[in-house]
């Protein structure tokens, strides 16, 4: 391994809740551990506190009486920013405008004090794994957005951080961009090893380089899981529609099955339940001949979206279930059709209130 490489810290934050001056209470007491060289992605809409967790923990806002910050067991919570060994990067580049890509890189490196050759030779290194060769002496107002970017994340690793903070680094980026700077990202922080806690509201983002993803909703953590837990094992309602699409069905449930009003739908649980909030995923759906399944419909809507083609789905009642299916054979609307669903596909949310 390079010489780049990491060595993380693990992150502990207990009971941190924020209130600010104002009254407005960002975030209510969260506990939450981070492991060693693990990405932990923060994903939750507009508002929720995951900024406002990701300042508590680079040392910018301090959590309220009673909360905890330590890093690999050592109390941080009143440590500042500059004496925590953070890398961070912004969806706003703060770096240097007039100053060169590599003093922009080097920069935290000759404030430390590192001698000068030693700095060619990490910002060289840096240039390598970052891909901008070639760019070393270009004034950072004279690249791109994408390009911006990874100077900001060369600059962020360039210090051997033990932690990384990354708050929505891709946002401003257009879709392209977006997508391959995802796939590299993912990449460098793997071979870096560093403990990273990223920031977005985007979720194809979160499920691509979280090793573990927090939801997050209205300053509160709603589950804690692997992008596969997360998905396909959604603790409620809210988390189930964030992530992906969701068809959500309520119905009585008699002797296992769903009672639906176009026919019963076996399901895995619900023993004991009268009613229950189903979610099912539109890919778990499979279509079939009417008549083959227990379920049928007839297609109101079909969109092709590239690897897939996606329907809607008018059942009895009235009621709508989206559905993706391979995109060989063109459905039609109007065509009436079976829709198969395998018990294990049939997840039960709790209740809402
Ligand atoms: N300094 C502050 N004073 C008062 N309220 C604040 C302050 N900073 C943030 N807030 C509020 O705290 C809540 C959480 O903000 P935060 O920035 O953590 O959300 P977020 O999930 O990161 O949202 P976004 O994705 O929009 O940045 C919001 O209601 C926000 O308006």
């Amino acid at each position: 391994m390079s010489s780049t490489a990491g060595h993380g810290a693990s992150v502990r934050i207990e009971t941190c809740g924020k209130t600010f001056a104002d009254g407005t209470r960002a975030l209510e007491p969260a506990t939450l551990d981070i492991a060693r060289g693990e990405t932990l992605v923060l994903l939750g809409p507009s508002g929720c506190g995951k900024t406002t967790m990701l300042r508590i923990i680079a040392g910018l806002e301090l959590p309220d009486a009673g909360g905890r910050v330590s890093f690999d067991g050592n109390d941080m919570t009143s440590v500042p920013i500059e004496r925590r060994n953070v890398g961070m990067v912004f969806q706003s580049y703060a770096l240097f405008p007039n100053m060169s890509v590599a003093d922009n890189i080097g920069y935290g490196l000759k404030i430390r004090g590192m001698a000068r050759e030693e700095r060619v030779s990490r910002v060289a290194e840096l240039v390598a794994l970052t891909n901008i060769s070639g760019l070393e002496n270009r004034r950072v107002d004279q690249l791109s957005g994408g390009q911006r970017q990874r100077v900001a994340l060369a600059r962020a690793v360039a210090i051997r951080p033990g932690i990384l903070l990354l708050d929505e680094p891709l946002t401003a980026l257009d879709a392209a961009l977006r997508d391959r700077l995802r796939g590299e990202l993912n990449r460098l922080l793997r071979a870096l090893g560093i403990t990273t806690i990223y920031v977005t509201h985007d979720q194809s983002e979160a499920m691509e380089l979280g090793d573990r993803i927090v939801v997050m909703q209205k300053g509160a953590i709603a589950q804690i899981g692997s992008p596969r837990e997360i998905y396909f094992k959604p603790r409620n309602r809210f988390v189930a529609e964030f992530i992906g699409a969701a068809n959500i069905i309520e119905a009585p449930i008699e002797d296992g099955h769903l009672v639906l009003p176009g026919g019963r739908q076996p399901i895995g649980g619900g023993a004991g339940q009268a009613a229950a909030v189903a979610m099912i995923r539109p890919e778990t759906i499979q279509v079939v001949k009417e008549g083959a399944a227990p379920l049928s419909g007839t297609i109101d809507s079909v969109s092709f979206i590239g690897d897939r083609q996606r329907m809607v789905v008018r059942g009895a009642s009235d009621r709508f279930l989206t559905v993706d299916a391979p995109n060989a054979s063109r459905a039609q609307a109007g065509e009436r059709i079976g829709l198969l669903i395998a018990p294990e596909a049939v997840r039960l949310l709790p209740p809402e209130n």
